[in-house]
């Protein structure tokens, strides 16, 4: 059991997968405020749920005392990570990046506190990368790298077995990233680098680069790499990922993700994903029966508050109670069944009315919607062509209504 309080709450939380040295960094823990970063590259103008944890782990950092550091690889995201990924990213243009930099750090500054002496901070590694000159790199940098250990490590095995490989462009990436290590140990006293465990290999590179070059010890930990109870990856949903900024994906749609998620993934995610104290997220854990929904909204509107704020999730979790048990009970209604693989792929509203016989035919369906007589989960449906998907289940179903007296729920089997 670790003495210090982060690492206690960490492992208790379900944070913890690997660490390079868990007694030692215990103990700098326990002697003093530490600075731990993790870096994110815009690959996007939005971070999406699989990023979370390592936000959630930034903001545990802090609670107890200890300098969260936000790293944006505005540099890096001109490479590409390789780390277990099938194929090379496509190439960016500077002013993507620019955009999705912008972006990302909304998504940060939503969850963590930059202000104020121990405020986290916030860094962008173009404003070292972009300065280094090829040959003084590889004289400082490249003489302390084995080409051999580089290319023994899993999260680019897969490529080298492939034919089309590993470009050299992206050969280069952990190279680039451990300097940051070394850099950001340098001018900001960073000793810890997390991430998830995808990025141990290019988290154990750096701590390399430090202790040759600087005779100092730094240390790695990562979290978990989360999957759904059903193994899927998290942060995709069948409508693509689930984005943290409110314009990729709207509120209440957020909020809907962690309403739907699977009973056994309930308690683990109150702890990893809300700030409610341990013992209660146990409690809730542990509901059974119609109670875990109970748990669920809870678990849904404590995380959309992380990200969204206390009013717009407050609003979310109104909606979706005016919606689903606001006119008559849900479970009164008649009910029917769609195919599983149909709704999965998407299905337009007027198809979804047809399909489950709440009209006759496609043409009746269109004809409903303008006229403005049908609703999907108690919302007037006003484009007959609105993609309907399995993120519009609630309680495992989707209300249909034609007019204010035909109700009808589908489900999908
Ligand atoms: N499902 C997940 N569970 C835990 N950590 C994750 C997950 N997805 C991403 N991360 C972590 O978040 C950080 C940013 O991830 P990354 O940039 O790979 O995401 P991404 O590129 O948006 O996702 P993808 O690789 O699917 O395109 C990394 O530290 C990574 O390990
Ligand atoms: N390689 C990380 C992002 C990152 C970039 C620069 C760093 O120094 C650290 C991490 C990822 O793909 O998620």
């Amino acid at each position: 059991m670790p003495n210090s309080e982060f690492l206690q709450e960490a492992e208790a939380r379900g944070f913890i997968f690997q660490c390079t040295d868990l007694e030692a960094l215990d103990a700098a823990l326990t002697a003093g405020p530490v600075a731990g970063y993790i870096g994110f590259d815009p690959t996007a103008d939005s971070l999406h749920v699989g990023s979370l944890i390592q936000i959630m782990l930034l903001r545990l950092m802090q609670k107890h005392g200890h300098r969260p550091v936000a790293l944006m690889g505005g540099g890096t995201a001109r490479i590409g990570d390789p780390s277990f990924r099938e194929e090379a990213r496509q190439l960016m243009t500077g002013e993507t990046i620019a955009a999705n930099l912008r972006g990302i750090e909304g998504c940060l500054r939503q969850f963590l506190a930059f202000e104020g002496e121990t405020g986290a901070r916030l860094a962008n590694n173009a404003d070292w990368l972009d300065r280094l000159s090829y040959i003084d790199l590889l004289r400082d940098v490249g003489v302390h790298f084995s080409v051999n250990r580089m290319l023994a490590f899993d999260s680019v095995r897969s490529r080298l077995e492939r034919e089309q490989g590993l470009t050299f462009l992206e050969f280069n990436y952990s190279i680039l990233q451990s300097y940051d290590f070394r850099e950001m140990n340098r001018t900001m006293g960073v000793t810890l680098q997390m991430g998830g465990s995808d990025q141990w290999g290019n988290i154990v590179s750096g701590i390399d680069l430090v202790r040759r070059t600087e005779q100092k010890q730094v240390f790695g930990l990562t979290t978990p790499l989360l999957t759904t109870s059903s193994g899927a990856k998290m942060g995709k949903s069948a409508r693509g990922a689930v984005w943290l900024s409110a314009a990729r994906l709207p509120v209440f749609e957020y909020w809907q993700f962690w309403r739907n998620v699977e009973d056994a993934d309930v308690g683990r995610f109150l702890r990893l994903f809300t700030d409610l104290p341990l013992a209660e997220c146990d409690r809730l854990a542990a509901l059974e029966g119609a109670e875990v929904n109970e748990a669920k909204k809870i678990l849904a509107t404590e995380v959309t508050a992380l990200c969204h704020g206390r009013a717009a999730a407050e609003e979310a979790a109104e909606t979706a109670r005016r919606t689903f048990e606001g006119g008559e009970a849900p479970a009164a209604l008649p009910a029917t069944t769609i195919a599983a693989d149909l709704l999965a792929a998407g299905l337009p509203a007027f198809r979804l009315f047809a399909e489950s016989g709440m009209a006759a035919s496609n043409g009746e369906a269109r004809r409903l919607i303008r006229g403005g007589g049908a609703r999907i989960n108690d919302v007037a449906v006003k484009d007959e062509s609105l993609m309907v998907t399995p993120a519009d289940l609630v309680d495992g179903a989707i209300k249909l209504s034609s007019g204010r007296k035909h109700h009808l729920l589908v489900r999908p089997a």
